[in-house]
């Protein structure tokens, strides 16, 4: 059974540097431990902005030995508005030393089945001692469907045990073309982040934490086989819960 922590933030003007901290820390320490590199997954929405804001903010912050890939991302050219990547690129990347050839971007160009087969070979590629990629760290938002990645309600990838990655070319939230990490990775990574905010979650929150949803939502079938699993969360979004959560003063550790 997964260790859950749910940490409640007065709002996610406090949670975005604990964030940031979180990564970092998790950086040196599996760094400091000999690893060769800290392996981190991002994903799209309020994280981007998040991120941008707060990473850099961190003093010394040395990513040159990070790995980065991608949750999931949209089929869609890196400079259009909705590319998860073309954010990141815009946003963060300029802002950090992550060596370029360590960012796992998808091949947008290619068929989205294509794609999703490409992108799994690059993880391949990078975890070649691996049976399915384990990342350091993977960070994952919730749409208030219950969605994380572009795993959706009700959709037959929520199956999917052989593929690394999967595509999807009916995706219910627009862009409809997408790539995919399945719940084999997501399940095998080190330690999974949730970062929700927000009253319009509080509801989905309640059902993903608190369960009573048959099927289970797609972020509640998120539980690491032998990582941590933590959900940041704002006081908004945790309001309807009744679970019992942390409530960290400022400046403290994760
Ligand atoms: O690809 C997407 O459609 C978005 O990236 C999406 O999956 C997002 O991560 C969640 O809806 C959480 O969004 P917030 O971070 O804004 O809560």
């Amino acid at each position: 059974m997964t260790d859950r922590r749910v940490v409640v933030f007065p709002s996610s003007a406090e949670l975005g540097p604990a964030l940031a901290e979180l990564v970092s820390s998790r950086a040196e320490k599996v760094l400091g431990q000999g690893g060769s590199r800290f392996s981190l997954g991002l994903s799209g929405g309020s994280l981007v902005s998040m991120l941008s804001k707060e990473l850099p903010a961190l003093p010394n912050l040395d990513c040159s030995r990070w790995l980065v890939g991608f949750c999931d991302e949209r089929v869609v050219p890196f400079d259009d508005p909705e590319s998860t990547y073309g954010l990141y690129k815009s946003q963060l990347f300029p802002k950090l030393n992550i060596p370029k050839e360590h960012i796992l971007a998808i091949n947008h160009s290619l068929p989205v089945e294509e794609c999703a087969e490409d992108y799994a070979h690059k993880l391949k590629q990078t975890f070649p001692d691996d049976q399915i990629p384990m990342f350091d760290m993977l960070l994952l938002g919730m749409g208030p469907d219950g969605h994380t990645c572009s795993l959706f309600p009700d959709h037959p990838i929520l199956q999917e045990t052989m593929k690394t990655v999967a595509p999807i070319s009916d995706s219910p939230k627009p862009p409809p073309c997408r790539v995919t990490m399945t719940f084999p990775v997501v399940n095998a990574a080190r330690c999974v982040v949730f970062v929700s905010t927000g009253g319009s979650k509080a509801p989905v929150l309640k059902q993903v934490l608190e369960g009573g949803v048959t099927p289970a939502l797609p972020a509640a079938c998120v539980s690491p086989s032998q990582g941590e699993l933590l959900w940041l969360v704002d006081e908004p979004a945790a309001a309807a819960l009744t679970l019992s959560v942390e409530r960290p003063g400022p400046g403290a550790k994760l």
